[in-house]
């Protein structure tokens, strides 16, 4: 525990993510297991112990210390974590136990109930100094909001043992805390983690914005980008599982389509809502409106399946019968996909058809005339491209119709006036300047302080309080956790601020929530944007 608390502290006082890695990396190559795995968990967010809440510290500390000395405090520091930690009480007598481990944290806390919680946080707040208080306070309530994304961990840990980050990626998803197996290959003592064994999510291969590159029709296939959300199923050993683009298992919001995969394999491809229209360029898929009120849900009435209902089209297959084709080129792919279509339900999956231009400017001609409310633009998939984790240059592009969006990531906030006056509704949001596995920065880029609806003000307002890390006065800074898609009206160059770029009019389009940070857009393509 008093590694970890250490690391915490100094990860706080570390603003470059290199330094950041290197923090990590260190830490997670020194440490024993399992308390190196249980640190990893903490800073993916994994850990989860249900009987503890942040209810729970603040009931502790009101029969510990004054309330209102507890209020005001933690009022002030603005963190529950770091007040607790300073306002416990030392213990009367000298303690006979040494400052718990990690794993030995886990294990206490593991056993404890709703009732017994807080006594079991005590005894153990107890053992440790204030450093180690505000770690464990942190550990147990599942929440370090220290602004360290799930990515960076993965990439430090990738780091410490010189594997490849994708290799983390691609076994990620089958392991369970404190990851034994998944240090035990890092470290080159066992063979890499089973992934044919459980319906596990794959990373998926994503596409960069077209900007100024020069394309040959000869070697690319265009399709209709799709305005739904993208998915991966996967069937395994007779269960089958819908992810989300940021891998959630959001298979009971979708039952009609997890009940309808019965073949053992990984596709790719966009859920959409059927619209009443027929036919036509987008095949009978409703506008993104008809998805969104799908989304989120934990369990769907028959009238909303009935009325909504859910498919998807497909656009690449990645295993069949425990055939990896991911190495193969887009073209095989789309050959084994086309071949596999008639033995799926034609009610829950049809095929992203592709477009044929005999150039680019004849597709950017019919990408302009593409009307329909269900298509965003156009794709274009390299025709000898593997599928590959992430997005790689020259594999796929993506080439909106509508090309003042761009995706940003919350970092300031600020209450708004009036009505607002009490929530968090002024934001500020930044791109990365480069990229941000290589160590690049966000850079502010605009603000925006509408374009959400009440519910989404709830959502925002509280996503702010809870993600809070620094506070200036009645300005907040956010961990870099939340990604906006903002559209704007037009975007100029600037010398007044450090971006180099104004934008005329943002506004909040839609909040990504399935979009981690470190994927949202780069200056440059803002840039490219400029008028
Ligand atoms: N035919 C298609 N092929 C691949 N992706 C498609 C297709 N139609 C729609 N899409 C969507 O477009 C996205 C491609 O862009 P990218 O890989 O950059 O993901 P993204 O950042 O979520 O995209 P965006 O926010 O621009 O929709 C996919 O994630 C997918 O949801």
């Amino acid at each position: 525990m008093e590694r970890f608390a250490a690391l915490l502290d100094a990860l706080l006082l570390t603003p470059s993510r290199n330094g950041k890695l290197e923090l990590i990396a260190r830490y997670l190559r020194e440490s024993p297991d399992p308390d190196r795995g249980w640190a990893l968990a903490a800073l993916t967010s994994a850990v989860d112990f249900p009987a503890i809440k942040a209810g729970t510290v603040r009931t502790l500390m009101a029969s510990r210390v004054d309330p209102v000395l507890w209020t005001l405090s933690r009022d002030f520091v603005g963190d529950t974590a770091e007040t607790a930690s300073l306002l416990w009480p030392e213990p009367e007598q000298p303690q006979k136990d040494p400052p718990p481990t990690l794993g030995e944290v886990v294990d206490i806390l593991s056993q404890s109930t709703r009732g017994s919680a807080p006594i079991v946080l005590a005894g153990l707040l107890d053992r440790l100094d204030a450093q180690g208080r505000y770690a464990l306070i942190k550990f147990a309530t599942g929440a370090l909001r220290i602004g360290i994304s799930a990515r960076l961990a993965k990439v430090a840990f990738a780091q410490a043992f010189a594997v490849p980050v994708d290799e983390v990626e691609e076994y990620w998803h089958g392991q369970q805390p404190p990851y034994s197996d998944l240090f035990a290959w890092a470290a080159g003592s066992a063979p890499p983690p089973r992934t044919d064994l459980l319906p596990l999510f794959r990373p998926f291969m994503l596409a960069h914005p077209l900007e100024k590159e020069t394309i040959d029709l000869a070697d690319y296939v265009a399709e209709w980008k799709w305005d739904g959300i993208r998915v991966q199923l996967v069937h395994v050993g007779g269960q089958t599982r819908v992810y989300s683009r940021g891998g959630d298992d959001i298979s009971a919001s979708f039952p009609e389509i997890a009940g309808a995969l019965h073949l053992p394999a990984v596709l790719d491809g966009e859920l959409l809502i059927r619209g009443s229209a027929q036919g036509g360029e987008a095949g009978g898929a409703a506008s993104f409106n008809a998805l969104q009120q799908r989304l989120g849900r934990k369990a769907v009435s028959k009238t909303l399946l009935a009325e909504a209902p859910a498919f998807v089209r497909l656009y690449d297959l990645l295993i069949l019968n425990g055939e990896d084709l991911r190495e193969l080129p887009w073209s095989q792919r789309r050959t084994r996909l086309e071949e596999l279509l008639p033995h799926l339900d034609p009610a829950r999956f049809d095929l992203s058809r592709t477009i044929d231009a005999k150039d680019m400017d004849a597709l950017a001609e019919i990408r302009a005339g593409a009307r329909d409310a269900a298509i965003e633009g156009v794709m274009l998939k390299h025709r000898q491209s593997p599928y590959v984790a992430g997005r790689r240059t020259g594999l796929w592009y993506k080439w909106k119709r509508e090309p003042l969006l761009i995706d940003c990531v919350l970092m300031y906030a600020q209450r708004g006036s009036g009505k607002r006056s009490s929530f968090y509704s002024d934001f500020t949001f930044g791109c990365w300047n480069g990229d941000p596995d290589a160590g690049a920065e966000l850079l502010p880029v605009g603000k925006a302080y509408f374009g959400f609806t009440d519910e989404e003000l709830r959502f925002l307002d509280r996503h702010v309080r809870q993600h809070t890390v620094a506070k200036y006065g009645p300005v907040r800074e956010t961990d870099r956790s939340l990604v906006f898609e903002v559209a704007f009206d037009s975007v100029h160059l600037s010398k007044r601020h450090k971006s180099g770029v104004a934008m005329r009019f943002p506004r909040i389009h839609r909040i990504r929530q399935d979009k981690p940070a470190h994927e949202a857009d780069r200056l440059e393509t803002l840039r490219a944007m400029v008028t």
